[in-house]
């Protein structure tokens, strides 16, 4: 059936109005990055797992550090962060709202499976600042620096191994995101492990993968190639070897290989 003028007009109406959604949810995206940036950093998920893990705004105020005046604000973010997923909310007693964690907020808290450095060193402004000239970096000829070292005048490992704080953050934040995934590879795929006598994961920073494959093989000899910068950092109270190299010049033996987060790094330095 032909549609009238009228229901054509606001037929193209709604699809224009989509448009502007769409590029809209697009470019205010950051927003979502930002309020989980400041729970973390007002440490919002602990406040609300040392209540039981379900709290008030009020209960919520009395764990975290922040001027009186911005209670209401943290109102407005705690708004977003359930809208997203971050918490879940209920109405309580005198209708205050009472926030909870949810199964990604219960990743954030306590010591057993969190990964809040993981999120805390990319939500950090030396990785979100590094695309932040993206475009500008499309109009340079190869070969050139990854968009890290166009922002920073340095490679991520450079700059790792120059700047203590920053080389800490990522060590961490590598050892918190291999725990996590590594716990569920050994549980999910631990078959890939049998009949192993001995592994090398090269590239392995402070050893979050191989710490969790030798806790669940402990007849594999497991060691761990990383540069000397990050080597000089490694636990010392462990059965796993840390041995400083580069692995462009030689692989230690073993009679497996573990690679993990480093295909992007060998694809850059094959191709460009
Ligand atoms: C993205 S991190 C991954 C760390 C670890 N595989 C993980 O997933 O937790 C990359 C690691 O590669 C190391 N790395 C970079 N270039 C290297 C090289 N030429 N030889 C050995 N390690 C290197 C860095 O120091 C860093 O620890």
């Amino acid at each position: 059936m032909a549609l009238s003028k009228k229901q054509h007009t606001s037929t193209d109406q709604q699809a224009v109005l989509d448009a502007q959604l769409l590029l809209w949810h697009h470019t205010m995206g950051y927003v979502k990055s930002m309020a989980l940036k400041a729970a973390l950093d007002l440490s919002i998920p602990d406040a609300v797992h040392q209540h039981g893990g379900s709290a008030t705004l009020p209960q919520i105020v009395t764990k975290v550090t922040l001027h009186p005046s911005k209670i209401p604000c943290l109102r407005r973010l705690m708004r977003v962060l359930t809208l997203t997923g971050v918490f879940s909310v209920h109405a309580g007693g005198d209708d205050e709202p009472v926030y909870g964690l949810t199964p990604a907020s219960r990743l954030l808290v306590g010591s057993g499976m969190n990964v809040t450095p993981f999120l805390t060193l990319m939500l950090g402004t030396v990785f979100v600042s590094s695309l932040f000239d993206l475009g500008e970096w499309f109009r340079h000829e190869l070969p050139d620096p990854s968009p890290f070292k166009f922002a920073h005048g340095r490679h991520i490992w450079d700059l790792a191994d120059h700047d203590a704080s920053f080389g800490k953050l990522f060590d961490d934040g590598m050892v918190a995101d291999s725990s996590f995934i590594m716990d569920v590879v050994v549980k999910e795929c631990g078959d890939v492990f049998q009949g192993i006598s001995s592994l090398v994961d090269v590239a392995g920073g402070l050893g979050g993968a191989t710490q969790t494959i030798a806790k669940a093989f402990p007849h594999v000899e497991c060691s761990v190639l990383d540069l000397p910068h990050v080597v000089a950092n490694a636990p010392t109270d462990t059965d796993v070897k840390y041995i400083a190299g580069d692995m462009f010049e030689s692989i230690p033996s073993a009679n497996s290989v573990f690679l993990k987060v480093y295909a992007h790094i060998i694809v850059k330095s094959c191709s460009c």
